[in-house]
């Protein structure tokens, strides 16, 4: 099946005077396929923002192509993309109903009125605000604007959806809640979607595929539950909250979560296949749950001598001697040559 966006070692170089300029994207390949949502993920900087211009088309690639729907659209204007986006800010238009600013998009389109009117309406139901579909955009809450601003780019039946952080302007218990309506607006409708965030969460919950991009390069790509057990890299490790990147003797890198540590009583041993080292308690925060706990792995020095662990209970101190345990299953390789 024909991707609905294809990336085809795509790059984007900003030019400034007198320097080198900023890669803000390079040889970057990817390919969409319909129905499916994509989350484009990284720090700050890492070049999201400039990938998704360039598919709606308000920047152009300084060296690759972008293919929609299978035809090279590299040098295609934005309005004559079939795209729809939805921003952090709402931008809706204040003097418009709720009604007419979703339809907007469809009389641009030359959309009849009539059909307009009602695609508008059906855009508005499928995000719960019918009942408000005469009232201005200033009566709305936050969410209830995003909600509007995302049944406006799906009102015009985009091929693809983007989605450039809308919910960062929400507060935490909204952008949960908007979340799931999201998915399940993406999922009724069928819409192809790419969304840009750099909150890990929101990518897990959301994507089919998630892309971490890293100084605008792609790093790592695939299902969520692929590639969170397994980060292919120490930047796609330490940007999932893999903490620990414990200096083994005789073993290549690797990585494990501080909720997969186990911290035994000095003397008990882990079972066969896992690792279990020695060590000290160094600090422990209380967390309600449970306890952070650090603790130093006897005679190793340098950045992997320690261990983070979420430890379920409140009973260690520092200078308490514990086993640690590395499980044998939730210990990922890295590849060598990473470990810094
Ligand atoms: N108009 C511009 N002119 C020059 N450099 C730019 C411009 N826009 C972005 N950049 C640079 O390109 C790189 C990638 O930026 P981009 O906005 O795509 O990152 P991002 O991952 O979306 O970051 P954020 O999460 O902070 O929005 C950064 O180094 C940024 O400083």
């Amino acid at each position: 099946m024909t991707p609905v966006v294809e990336l085809d070692r795509v790059g984007h170089r900003f030019a400034a005077k007198g320097t080198a300029g900023t890669t803000a994207v390079a040889d970057l390949d990817l390919a969409v396929r319909r129905g499916e949502f994509t989350t484009l993920l990284g720090p700050s900087g890492c070049g999201k923002t400039t990938t998704l211009r360039m598919i709606a088309g308000f920047l152009r690639p300084t060296s690759g192509r972008i293919l929609l729907e299978g035809a090279d659209a590299t040098r295609t204007p934005p309005e004559k993309r079939n795209i729809g986006m939805v921003f952090q800010s709402y931008a809706l238009f204040p003097h418009m109903t709720l009604l007419d600013n979703v339809g907007y998009g469809l009389r641009a389109r030359k959309v009849p009125a009539a059909e307009a009117r009602e695609r508008a309406g059906r855009a508005l139901e499928l995000v719960g605000l019918s009942h408000a579909a005469d009232r201005k955009p200033a009566a709305l809450s936050g969410g209830q604007q995003q909600r509007v601003a995302l049944a406006r780019a799906v009102a015009i039946r985009p091929s693809v959806l983007l989605l450039d952080e809308p919910l960062s302007n929400l507060d935490a218990r909204l952008r949960v809640q908007m979340r799931r309506e999201l998915l399940q607006v993406q999922r009724e409708t069928g819409l192809t979607a790419i969304l840009v965030t750099h909150d890990q969460d929101e990518a897990l919950e959301l994507s089919d595929t998630m892309v971490i991009l890293n100084g605008g390069r792609l790093e790592q790509q695939g299902a969520p539950r692929d590639v969170f057990p397994r980060p292919a890299s120490r930047f796609v490790a330490e940007f999932l909250g893999y903490d620990n990147f414990p200096e083994l003797p005789g073993r290549g890198p690797v990585t494990i979560r501080p909720e997969h540590v186990r911290l035994l009583p000095a003397g008990e041993r882990e079972a066969d296949g896992d690792t279990g080292l020695d060590g000290t308690v160094s600090a422990v925060t209380y967390q309600g749950a449970g306890c952070l706990v650090e603790a130093g792995i006897d005679g190793a020095d340098g950045p992997g001598a320690a261990v983070r662990c979420l430890h379920p209970a409140d009973d260690l101190r520092p200078g308490d001697r514990v086993r640690i345990v590395l499980p044998r299953r939730h210990l990922v390789e890295l590849p060598a040559g990473e470990q810094r």
